[in-house]
């Protein structure tokens, strides 16, 4: 094919794209499949100098859809171009310095150096605001640049847009509506119809006529540039200033840098952070923070020249699901996990992801053969979003299994989950349950791995957790690969195991529902394991953080007959628990909730958790309303900024590791 007819068939798949994502709210790809082809074109039209005015490399996309009135922006709005390293970066600010300095060059009122402010780039659905005499008149979406669509009743169910300002000239204000991710998980909890994603979700929120939809899913907005040529702002700060004062909610994040450099390490900074945030971010803008620099800069027919989009890698990416297969947990959980067309996701490899449960695989049309939106977020296993067409053709059922497949034990329903009830020989929960026994913050095992488990239970026939006690050298030095060292270094930790905190040993024996925190209020109430093994319902409520259902929990664990035996023979193996005594621990901290940010010298963080937790207090792993100390080591970021809006008190330098020492002290 040559390279003419390349460009029409890119030209016509990515107008193709356009319409399903912009006018219809319902992509056929992720955005990171999108780009490639976007790029794609680009480089040939640079190549061949052929470049359509119809191309969408020439305009802004997204066309007005007919059940909207047209709304004529005063002021055109674009689009951002987009640096994918840091030598486009590094290209870009060429380019700036090179306009500046020509301009410097031929005028007298010579323009600053360079400042840049940096601010996320808001993955929603942009809004344009026009206010006239200190009221809300109108708001659109950005459509075309020109054209937009009028969404005022929708844009008013944002409960953050102001309706009425102080300032009377004629403004346009033009921000990011967006749904927070938490309020996404919340609607697709609580309705039929799924929402695959956080940027459609917002945007099809918006384009909706039904404004109670529009409402039902508690949008935010984000608000960070001003069109005007009545007011008179020097600085991109100014104006978000001004924004701010006049009560629109602009991020807490945006920072003023001067290099290039600077640029680098805040972007290194932001793409860790920005996977804690409750909102999508696909990037940093970075934008020239003088605006007489702005101007002299100017625009192409896409772009402003003064600012720059920094994308971060692609999250999102669709693939097929080629199988699903069912794992068991230690509480006997029947988990799916689908099996996916390998898809490369910015250098890693991906076959697999998550799917929870049957309800979710209904709930989200998942189907063998179906293609699927897969997000991959930190280095957690990707999860599916939803599929791209419920109606895809060839795709069959997946179906519920009836027996484990495991130990063909019939299987039983439970609350959310189906669970294979056999605890006694299925061999995935007893695996699972030994290496839960021997991690690190149960009985701390060293050497006892999860392939090492399997290998006793194997070749030694192991079969509940006690046995482990038994084993001598000449049962372990027959194994594969096990040496004489190795062999006493696991009869070693074997041996020094049996003298625990008795907070551990609770939390070892995987009483469901009680996790570490809970492990230590049981073992700070009831002192030692006898007292807790016969403790009644009631008694456990008194404790703060145990309900019902936790105490009915305990209460079943421990009456449980063969659970009872089996702990028998555990305590008779010469495990030796250390009693909680009352001095041990304080109080100090009771209903203090701590959220720890940055990092923190010399102190690791499961430690620090660990210092709180032993005098009463909590850890939080995000900044709330409710939090009541934040911890903050070097580099901190978002959390911090949050704290600080919130005028959460901070402890950070001496402060912070004064009360390190104190704690540890106790
Ligand atoms: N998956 C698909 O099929 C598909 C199709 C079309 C477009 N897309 C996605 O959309 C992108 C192109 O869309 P675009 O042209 O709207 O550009 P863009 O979304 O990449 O960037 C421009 C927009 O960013 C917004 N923005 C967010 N935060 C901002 C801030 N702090 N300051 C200034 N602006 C901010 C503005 O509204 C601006 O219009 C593609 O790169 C792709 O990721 C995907
Ligand atoms: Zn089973």
């Amino acid at each position: 094919m040559d390279k003419k007819e390349e460009i029409n068939e890119l030209i016509e798949k990515i107008e193709e794209l356009n319409y399903h994502y912009y006018t219809l709210d319902a992509p056929l790809v992720s955005d990171g499949e999108y780009d490639k082809l976007y790029d794609k074109l680009k480089k040939l039209e640079k190549e061949t100098g052929i470049i359509s005015n119809n191309s969408p490399t020439q305009k802004v996309g997204g066309e007005v859809l007919e059940k909207f009135q047209k709304h004529f922006h005063i002021s055109r709005l674009y689009s951002q171009d987009k640096a994918q390293s840091y030598e486009d970066l590094n290209d870009w600010l060429d380019r700036a310095n090179r306009l500046r300095n020509s301009y410097n060059q031929s005028h007298d009122d010579m323009l600053p150096e360079l400042e840049f402010v940096l601010e996320y780039k808001f993955d929603g659905l942009t809004v344009n605001l026009t206010y006239e005499d200190g009221k809300l008149k109108k708001a659109s979406t950005r459509g075309n640049g020109i054209v937009g669509e009028e969404i005022s009743a929708q844009v008013k169910t944002i409960k953050s847009v102001p309706l009425e300002i102080r300032e009377k000239s004629l403004l346009e204000i033009q921000g990011e509506a967006l749904m927070p991710l938490s309020e996404l998980e919340r609607y697709n909890k609580e309705n039929e119809f799924q929402l695959k994603n956080a940027r459609n979700a917002a945007a099809g929120a918006l384009r909706n006529l039904d404004t109670k939809e529009t409402r039902k899913r508690n949008l935010t907005a984000y608000f960070y540039n001003i069109s005007t040529n009545n007011l008179d702002f020097k600085t991109e700060e100014e104006m978000l200033d001004f924004l701010k004062k006049e009560n629109f909610n602009i991020h807490p994040y945006h920072k003023l840098v001067k290099t290039y450099d600077e640029i680098i390490a805040e972007l290194e900074k932001i793409s860790e952070e920005r996977k804690d945030l409750d909102i999508l971010t696909d990037g940093v803008v970075i934008k020239i923070n003088d605006i007489r620099t702005q101007e002299a800069l100017g625009y192409t027919n896409k772009f402003p020249r003064w600012s720059i989009a920094f994308k971060f890698e692609a999250e999102e990416y669709t693939t097929t699901l080629l199988d699903v297969v069912w794992n068991v947990g230690r509480t006997g959980k029947v988990t799916p996990s689908a099996i996916l067309e390998p898809v490369d996701f910015s250098g890693v490899t991906v076959s697999r992801a998550t799917l929870n449960n049957y309800d979710d695989i209904e709930r989200k049309h998942v189907k063998i053969g179906s293609k699927v939106f897969i997000r991959r977020s930190n280095d957690v296993i990707p999860e599916i979003l939803g599929v791209v067409d419920q109606n895809q053709p060839g795709t069959s059922k997946i179906e519920k299994p009836s027996h484990c497949p495991y130990c063909n034990t019939e299987l039983i329903e439970g609350n959310v989950h189906i669970i294979c009830p056999n605890s006694i020989s299925c061999t995935p929960q007893l695996l699972a349950r030994m290496e839960h026994y021997a991690s690190r913050n149960a009985m701390d095992i060293e050497g006892l791995s999860e392939k090492t488990i399997a290998q006793l239970m194997e070749e030694l026939n192991i079969d509940d957790i006690y046995e482990i006690y038994d084993l001598d050298y000449d049962d372990l030095i027959k194994l594969d690969r096990f040496g004489p060292k190795k062999t006493q270094n696991l009869l070693d930790s074997i041996q020094e195991s049996k003298r625990r905190d008795l907070n551990r040993f609770i939390y070892a024996i995987g009483i469901p529902n009680v996790g570490e925190r809970t492990a230590r209020d049981l073992a700070n109430k009831f002192k030692n394991f006898d007292n807790l093994r016969h403790a009644n319902a009631d008694q456990l409520i008194e404790i703060d953080d145990i309900g019902e259902i936790t105490a009915e929990n305990i209460v079943e664990f421990f009456e449980d007959e063969k659970i009872s035996n089996a702990l028998d023979i555990l305590l008779s193996k010469g495990i030796i628990l250390n009693e909680v005594e009352d001095d041990n621990s304080s109080n100090e901290l009771e209903n203090k909730t701590f959220v720890i940010t940055g990092t923190i010298e010399n102190y690791k963080r499961d430690d620090i958790k660990d210092l709180i937790e032993k005098n009463g207090g909590k850890v939080s792993g995000s900044v709330s309303k409710n939090t009541d100390i934040v911890l903050c080591g070097q580099n901190a970021g978002s959390k911090l900024t949050k704290a600080r809006e919130l005028n959460i008190e901070v402890y950070e330098d001496d402060k912070l590791f004064n009360f390190l020492e104190q704690l540890e002290g106790k």
